[in-house]
């Protein structure tokens, strides 16, 4: 019998590619809000209730109220692509590829939380270094990132492409999250297994979709014998095995001229890079993906499919 899915916040930015990438498949049925009712909070709850797996693509309030919505039916399974429950302890983070075992926890999970698009590249990269030990205590780690401008959903996508609106932008790339307090650092302080909060420094650019997300690391600062290759042997031995995570390799890297921020639009795969020169001081990490491939909707189907193979 086919799964029953109902996306709350179907109508979305996020929702609407979650919606696109079920087209056509018969091992799940989706359950679905007519646009006009979508805030309507008696059909949503009704609608939720009656899910296999409800994923939620809402802001962090009304993602809450979803969660809400469903205490104590213990039928529902969920998956929230927002920000509210990624650090949370009895929820199960939705990173297939974080460690061994993970895609496990995914499958058996009730509760899976997405990881945020700028935290997936981010984790990607940390993690695996500071489980091998190479990445030492108190290192002060930088992240720096741009993303296309679908990553604020359909409010920036209007500012950026609406230039009649009195709120439009016309900037063709900018900074933000000037406070450095970004939503997304406690997820990557937690699941980089950082000591110490990185220091995120976001942008976006005119674009829809698409991300690079960098990791700038001192060589002399890592702990011994930590050069450019180990440290790509490192990221290459994680993700052994892997086919929607890669590891391009070193004379691949070496030979390019540039990353395009765009390569990967409409895939739900991640490249991870390591740039530098051998014998050089200085390593850059860098994960290319689509913000709302791998970054939102494409991870919420990969770990959508898992828990339907439990
Ligand atoms: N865009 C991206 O690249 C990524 C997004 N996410 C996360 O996914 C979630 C959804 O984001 P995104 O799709 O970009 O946002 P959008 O603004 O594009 O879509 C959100 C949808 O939720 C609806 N909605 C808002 N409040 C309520 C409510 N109280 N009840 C019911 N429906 C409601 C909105 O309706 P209305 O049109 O009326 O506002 C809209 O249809 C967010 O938590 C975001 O942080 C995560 C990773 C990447
Ligand atoms: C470009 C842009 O505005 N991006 C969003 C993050 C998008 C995303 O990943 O959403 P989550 O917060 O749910 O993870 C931001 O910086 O708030």
């Amino acid at each position: 019998m086919a799964a029953k899915i109902f996306i709350d916040g179907e109508h979305g930015t996020t929702g609407l590619q979650i919606r696109t990438r079920m087209t056509g498949r018969r091992d799940v049925e989706l359950l679905s809000i007519p646009e006009a009712e979508r805030r309507n909070a008696a059909m949503r709850e009704d609608l939720l209730n009656s899910a296999d797996i409800a994923i939620l693509c809402l802001p962090d309030d009304a993602s809450k109220e979803a969660v809400s919505m469903l205490a104590g039916n213990n039928n529902v399974r969920i998956i929230d692509t927002s920000t509210a429950y990624r650090v949370a302890p009895d929820w199960a983070y939705g990173f297939a590829e974080l460690d061994k075992g993970q895609a496990e926890k995914i499958r058996s999970a009730r509760h899976v939380s997405n990881p945020g698009c700028y935290p997936t590249g981010a984790v990607s990269l940390l993690r695996p270094l500071r489980a091998a030990g190479l990445l030492p205590d108190g290192y002060p780690v930088s992240v720096n990132a741009v993303s296309g401008y679908t990553g604020g959903g359909k409010q920036l996508i209007g500012q950026m492409e609406d230039a009649s609106r009195e709120d439009a932008l016309f900037a063709n790339n900018f900074l933000y999250g000037l406070t450095l307090k970004h939503k997304h650092v406690p997820e990557m302080k937690t699941h980089g297994l950082l000591d110490r909060a990185p220091l995120f420094s976001p942008s976006v650019g005119r674009f829809a979709q698409g991300m690079i997300v960098q990791v700038p690391l001192f060589l002399d600062d890592l702990k011994d014998g930590a050069t450019v290759e180990k440290i790509h042997a490192t990221l290459v031995d994680h993700y052994a095995g892997q086919d929607i995570v890669s590891v391009v390799s070193l004379e691949e890297s070496a030979k390019l001229p540039r990353v395009d921020a765009e390569e990967l639009v409409d895939t739900d795969r991640m490249k991870l890079f390591v740039f530098g020169t051998p014998g050089g001081a200085h390593v850059n990490l860098v994960a290319l993906l689509d913000n709302l491939g791998k970054g939102a909707s494409g991870a919420a189907v990969q770990n959508m499919d898992l828990m339907l193979s439990a």
